[in-house]
């Protein structure tokens, strides 16, 4: 699903869908915090550097670390570009209740952290990467520490895949969790790949040109293969 048709079916979603964005969102990060817990247990990593950028793809990491607060682990926020939007304002207000973090130095945690979420920038994201986030998709890019991506490696081009130069050169995260339905870019992924957002009805799906994700029982996301093939 490209850019445009991911974009529309988001709002028609929310138009004729009747949905809220709190709810997509809701169920967005919820599914992000499950793939974390499918890739590692907070036994094994409790600290997680949860990094979030200015738009809903932000928002899906916000909401992700209220669930991994709830699961055990202990999640530290980066959220240097914060929307005077009400909802952020009370996703971020639901953490500070919870005591979770938020720190300015992202170069600083990430090297004392189990495991990132880059919820930096989804589909919209476009063009050159500006301030300040070109130093911490350096540091995703270059750093040990294993990433779990929200939807897209932050930095790639959604059509086009990882960028040939810049900030995010050789950023390929070990594991992306895509919302709703794979993007262009799964083409150059090669980690492991859940896809999440459980909220679309078969109907919409078809006329988007895909199929619902096979989920099972209760679970929130589902894991597939790099390239998006049914495992
Ligand atoms: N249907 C679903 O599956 C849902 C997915 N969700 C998530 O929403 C994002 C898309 O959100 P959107 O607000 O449209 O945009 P982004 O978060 O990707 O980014 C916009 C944000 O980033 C800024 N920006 C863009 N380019 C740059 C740049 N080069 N440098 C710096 N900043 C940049 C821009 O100004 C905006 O502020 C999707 O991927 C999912 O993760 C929803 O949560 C629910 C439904
Ligand atoms: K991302």
């Amino acid at each position: 699903m490209g850019v445009k048709a991911a974009a529309a079916l988001d709002e028609e979603l929310m138009s004729t869908g009747a949905y809220s964005i709190d709810q997509l969102m809701e169920l967005a990060g919820l599914a992000v915090s499950q793939a974390m817990f499918a890739l590692s247990p907070p036994q094994r990593t409790p600290n997680i550097l949860v990094a979030c950028g200015p738009g809903n793809n932000g928002g899906d990491g916000l909401v992700a670390a209220r669930h991994l607060f709830h699961f055990g682990y202990k999640p530290t926020m980066y959220f240097p570009k914060q929307t005077k939007n009400e909802l952020y304002q009370r996703l971020r207000i639901q953490l500070e209740h919870l005591k979770v973090p938020f720190t300015d130095d992202f170069v600083g945690t990430a090297v004392v952290s189990d495991y990132i979420i880059d919820a930096i920038f989804g589909f919209s994201f476009s063009g050159e990467v500006r301030e300040p986030f070109p130093a911490v998709i350096r540091a995703l890019a270059e750093g040990k520490v294993p990433v779990l991506a929200v939807d897209a490696p932050s930095s790639w081009n959604i059509e086009d895949g990882p960028p040939k130069d810049g900030p995010g050169k050789g950023y390929n995260p070990p594991a992306l969790v895509s919302m709703t339905a794979p993007k262009p870019l799964i083409k150059w992924f090669k980690g492991r790949h859940f896809v999440g957002g459980r909220f679309v009805s078969q109907t919409i799906a078809e006329k988007y040109g895909f199929d619902v994700p096979p989920y099972r029982g209760s679970d929130q996301i589902v894991e597939i293969g790099s390239h998006g093939e049914r495992l």
